[in-house]
């Protein structure tokens, strides 16, 4: 970011330069650019014809006027073109920074209003013509951003102008959010609204990690430093010790809408039916049927009052599931308001479910993947490349990691830092980072075996909400 602001800065002392010089317009230097590269290239063929001709030495005595013609063409061409270094030539101008350069100033003045007598300023930042309008009406509110990808049609050039808006709107430069490299049209419908540029992370990489006698290299999107060292840290020590193992004990989304009845009997009757083993059947039916993956496995509810929470949960296949499960939820619900005609559904999610929410259910009764890990690491591995001991680690995760977080209250928070590997792996695999919340529950137990010897660790982890990634 800070090499872009650099960037950003000469860009606008160039644009500076240009304008003191008087320099023509971008359409202009294109046109003068290719003559001179033209007239280089003419005038550098018939120089070598000129010489190669033994019959005639070189010399304008004998030449005349055409070798001095092309001497003279040769000689401008060059000077024109070196004086080009730092000027573009086919790329569009970069774009203006925020701290009031010319350009800036000429951006936002509408071009018409420039003196007649002066060439009208380049496009910045790759306008073409009607982006003025198109600018100017977001800014005045006559064109709702949000309409600008279907009025434009043009998805790239939908967020240049959207940007070049809110830079006019709140008077603050954009120039450290990046715009170029990233595929405007991709997102377009799919995963964010609005785009006005993109955020760089650097990934990294862990491991290789030996889990279930499998290598796997483990990508990290992260900007603290020494996080992804000290998994790959973790990684050599469990590597090391013959790998660590994995077992996936419970796989279920979950979705939980909010149910409104008259009365709390007649909420509790809707509990009762739901969860009623005879009628799994047919509700499993309903759900099913919105998804070749989502399976229902069970309905819990809760009451408050007249008010049921029905925490749905079903197997997702590879796919996290969130829609999958709500699809399914939707469809029960209609079902069963043949039966139960006054319940009056407030919310698809109720809370209960819970997503992106800390919650003591999720670390009870799980949500998504609940997984447990463990490895035995050896005692000398322990003080070779974790430099401390077996005694020492364990007595450390039972004052810091269980007592300490008791203390604090904690709900799933018996670690030291899971949130850092979930978060990291989630940026880096495209997750959905707001579930790192309920994700990074996790119960870390180290425990000495083997006479005191080695250390045994592992890491229970209830409800991490993740799609499959092969
Ligand atoms: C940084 C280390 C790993 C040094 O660890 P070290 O043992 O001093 O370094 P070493 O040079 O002896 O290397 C040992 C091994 O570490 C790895 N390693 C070493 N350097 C690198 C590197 N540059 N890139 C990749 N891997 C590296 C590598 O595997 C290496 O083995 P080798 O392959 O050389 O035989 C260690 O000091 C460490 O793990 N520090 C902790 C860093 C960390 O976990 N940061 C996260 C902070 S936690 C947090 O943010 C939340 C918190 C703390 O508030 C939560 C709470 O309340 O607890
Ligand atoms: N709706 C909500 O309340 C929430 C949504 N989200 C968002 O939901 C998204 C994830 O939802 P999710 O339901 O996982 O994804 P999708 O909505 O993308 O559903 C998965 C799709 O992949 C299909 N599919 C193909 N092959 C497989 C397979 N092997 N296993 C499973 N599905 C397969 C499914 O088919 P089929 O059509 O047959 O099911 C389905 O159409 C994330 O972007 C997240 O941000 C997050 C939180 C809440």
């Amino acid at each position: 970011m800070d090499a872009r602001r650099v960037g950003g800065r000469i860009a606008a002392a160039r644009r500076r330069a240009l304008a003191a010089a008087g320099a023509l317009p971008l359409p202009m230097q294109r046109i003068t650019n290719g003559l001179a590269m033209v007239s280089l290239v003419l005038s550098s063929c018939d120089l070598l014809r000129l010489c190669s001709d033994r019959d005639r030495p070189l010399g304008f005595r004998t030449l005349g006027g055409r070798a001095f013609a092309t001497v003279v063409c040769q000689l401008a061409s060059v000077v024109y073109l070196l004086s080009l270094f730092g000027l573009p030539f086919s790329q569009p101008d970069p774009p203006a920074s925020a701290d009031g350069d010319e350009e800036g100033e000429s951006r936002r003045s509408p071009p018409a209003a420039a003196p007649a007598a002066v060439a009208p300023a380049p496009m910045p930042d790759g306008m073409q013509t009607g982006d003025e309008e198109i600018v100017a009406a977001v800014v005045s509110g006559a064109l709702p951003s949000h309409h600008l990808e279907s009025r434009l049609r043009d998805c790239r050039r939908a967020a240049r102008l959207r940007r070049e808006a809110l830079r006019r709107i709140t008077g603050r430069g954009l120039e450290g959010l990046p715009f170029e490299g990233m595929d405007y049209q991709a997102i377009l419908g799919q995963c964010c609204e609005m785009p006005v540029g993109y955020v760089q992370l650097p990934v990294g990489v862990a491991g290789p990690l030996l889990l279930d006698g499998c290598e796997y290299h483990v990508p990290m999107a992260t900007t603290e430093g020494c996080l992804v060292a000290s998994v790959n840290r973790g990684c050599r020590a469990i590597a090391a010790s013959g790998g660590a193992m994995s077992v996936l004990f419970r796989d279920a989304m979950s979705r939980a809408p909010a149910i409104k009845l008259p009365s709390a009997k007649q909420a509790a009757e809707l509990k009762v039916f739901v969860e009623a083993p005879a009628n799994f059947e047919a509700l499993a039916a309903v759900f099913n049927k919105s998804s070749r993956f989502g399976r229902l496995q069970g309905i819990q509810g809760a009451l408050a009052g007249r008010n049921l929470y029905m925490r749905f949960t079903c197997s997702t296949g590879d796919a996290m599931g969130m829609n999958m499960v709500s699809k399914g939820v939707e469809n029960v619900l209609g079902y069963l308001q043949n039966n139960f005609p006054d319940m009056d559904a407030i919310s698809i999610s109720g809370n209960y479910c819970s997503d992106k929410k800390p919650s003591a259910i999720n670390w009870i009764e799980g949500r998504g993947k609940s997984v447990v890990c463990e490895a035995t690491i050896k005692g000398g591995i322990v003080q070779s490349v974790l430099k401390t001991t077996v005694e020492k680690l364990v007595e450390l995760n039972i004052i810091k990691n269980l007592a300490g977080s008791a203390v604090a209250g904690a709900l799933g928070g018996f670690n030291a830092h899971a949130s850092n590997v979930v978060t990291a792996l989630f940026i880096a695999t495209g997750q959905d980072p707001a579930q790192n919340v309920e994700s990074s529950q996790c119960i870390t137990m180290l425990e000495a075996v083997n006479g005191g010897k080695d250390l045994h660790v592992s890491v229970t982890m209830p409800s991490i909400e993740f799609l499959f990634l092969r």
